[in-house]
């Protein structure tokens, strides 16, 4: 525990309005989430103004406040804590608060527009295999070894991540393994970290409503390995970064460590070759200086997943598991929930869910289901609301040109019209070369009995967007949505029709 005084005199140009012996258990932004000895920080949001929740913070047991503000009011007895600007402030006073929780633990960091929970949840496995207890962040949830909590961002706001790594080291865990989304370090959520290990996955078009020029996202994500170079406590630290990819170089350019690089294409230090994918899996051989050739026999397939294997790969020898540890712990992993997950309902033909929702992963994912296809492949997807417009002709365009029918629907619209977003869409639909049929059917569910419909045999649904979620974001709710019992349901609804 610590007392606001402590705090302020990490900062300059605090002042302190009350007691500066005050107690703080704890540091919140969150009303709901207050205790009694809670530090509540005010954050004039994007929605709501954090201000107007004082007093329901004071009335869960807030102690103390923080705000840049000079004319809040607060009950006698609450001692208040007026800062200069919030985010500095909190950057410096929450991993302090918390005793610097991600220098007791090794951090692997993960960036890149895809396959950053994919090559977490295979980086956790290759650890775990090693005997270490692992602590994951991103997309899907958090997890400290098998406990499982839920999570809001794909990175937590510098408040609530702290309060987690904390969690994950009272808890022993040796490893944590992280997304870290642009935002988070555009924001600067992952201040007080110092990762050990930084992974660079690709950089392909999103995000550009927030970042506005593919620049300017590719230098955020590039602060992910100034963060690896710092000169801090630990030692042994490496980027793990692909080299096909052009922006691999920037990354490694702000990496002030050691570099491990890997491809397909190109001479890298690791390398997979000789790569077959099927239906059920990818074999392929890898290759690295430390152990010559791995042959490896996988469930999980794509040349997307060859390549978040390397990632995976990379960063648990820069961590420097056992080759022999490594093989077995690929060779043992299955999926990732709603990443090119099949769906077996009893159907004569294949149901895909996966979480593809920018243009390279339609892309990627499309090419997949056809290098496996039989027959035709039907693709039902749509595009988020507020996020990126630009990429919505993109993705209705290739999956246009890579599916043979095209079913364009609604993600999560959030505040934006449906139908507009589906507009949007349209364009790039009929701007494909060679579409042979397309659809567009705001709700979401019948466009998954459509699609479930008209499946023949042998023909490949692929249900795009939303992968994991169970929810769908609308205007004035979120309601529970999940593609996978959705899909469940048509199939049953058509093999019962056929009875
Ligand atoms: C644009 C953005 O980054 N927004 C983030 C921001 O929300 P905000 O400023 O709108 O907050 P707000 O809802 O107005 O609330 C203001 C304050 O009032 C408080 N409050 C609110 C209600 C109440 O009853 N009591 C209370 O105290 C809130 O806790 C908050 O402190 O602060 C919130 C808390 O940290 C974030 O959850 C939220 O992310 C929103 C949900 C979001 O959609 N972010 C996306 C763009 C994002 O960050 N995405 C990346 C992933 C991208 C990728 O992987 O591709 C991510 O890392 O998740
Ligand atoms: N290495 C990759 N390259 C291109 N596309 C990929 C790659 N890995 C996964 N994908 C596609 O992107 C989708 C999302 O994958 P994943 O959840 O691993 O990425 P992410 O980076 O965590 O995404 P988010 O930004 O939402 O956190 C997958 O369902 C697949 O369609
Ligand atoms: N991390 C991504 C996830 C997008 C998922 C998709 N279902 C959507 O809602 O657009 C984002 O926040 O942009
Ligand atoms: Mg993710």
């Amino acid at each position: 525990m610590k007392t606001i005084g402590q705090l302020a005199d990490l900062l300059e140009d605090a002042v302190i309005i009350g007691n500066r012996d005050t107690v703080i258990t704890g540091i919140e932004h969150d009303s709901r989430k207050v205790q009694q000895g809670t530090l509540f920080v005010c954050i004039p949001g994007v929605h709501v103004d954090g201000h107007k929740f004082i007093p329901q913070a004071v009335a869960a047991g807030a102690s103390a406040i923080v705000t840049t503000r000079e004319d809040v009011e607060v009950p006698q007895g609450i001692a208040v804590l007026r800062v200069k600007e919030l985010q500095p402030a909190l950057d410096t006073i929450v991993p302090y608060f918390h005793d610097y929780p991600a220098r007791k633990m090794r951090v692997v960091g993960i960036t890149g527009t895809n396959g950053k929970t994919t090559t977490s949840y295979i980086t956790r496995a290759i650890l775990r295999k090693a005997g270490y207890k692992v602590g994951l962040i991103g997309t899907i949830q958090i997890m400290i070894e098998d406990e499982v909590l839920p999570i809001h961002n794909t990175t937590p706001d510098v408040v609530e991540l702290q309060h987690t790594l904390a969690m994950m080291r009272d808890k022993g865990m040796d490893y944590v393994v992280m997304e870290v989304s642009s935002h988070a370090l555009d924001q600067n959520r992952v201040a007080g970290i110092e990762f050990d290990t930084a992974v660079f996955t690709n950089l392909t078009q999103d995000h550009l409503d927030y970042h506005k020029t593919l620049e300017n996202y590719m230098l955020a994500k590039a602060k992910l390995f100034d963060h690896v170079s710092e000169k801090g406590c630990k030692q042994g630290k490496t980027a793990v970064v692909n080299i096909d990819d052009a922006a691999g170089a920037t990354m490694l350019a702000h990496a002030e460590c050691q570099h491990l690089t890997y491809a397909i294409e190109k001479e890298a230090d690791l390398r997979a070759m000789d790569i077959l994918v099927h239906a059920n899996g990818a074999e392929f051989v890898l290759h690295h200086e430390s152990f010559g050739e791995m042959k490896l026999s996988l469930h999980i397939t794509g040349i997307f997943n060859v390549y978040n294997v390397m990632s995976a790969v990379g960063a648990a020898l820069s961590e420097h598991i056992d080759a022999s540890v490594i093989k077995e712990a690929l060779e043992a992993f299955t999926a990732v929930p709603g990443r090119f997950e099949l769906v077996k309902a009893g159907q004569d033909f294949s149901i895909i869910v996966d979480y593809a929702h920018t243009p390279d992963g339609v892309e990627n994912v499309l090419k997949t289901a056809r290098k496996i296809a039989k027959r035709r492949i039907i693709a039902v997807f749509g595009c988020g609301g507020d996020r990126d417009r630009t990429k919505r002709p993109i993705m209705g365009r290739l999956a246009a040109e890579l599916a043979d029918v095209v079913i364009a629907t609604s993600d999560n619209p959030r505040t934006e019209d449906p139908a507009f977003i589906l507009s949007q869409v349209e364009e790039g639909v009929e701007e494909a070369i060679g579409t042979k049929h397309h659809e567009l059917i705001v709700d979401r569910r019948q466009a998954i009995y459509r699609a479930v419909e008209m499946a023949e045999k042998d023909d490949i649904v692929v249900i795009l967007g939303k992968g994991h979620e169970n929810y769908q974001i609308l205007k004035d709710k979120t309601i529970h949505f999940d593609d996978k019992e959705e899909a469940r349901a048509a199939v049953a609804a058509k093999l019962a029709e056929k009875k």
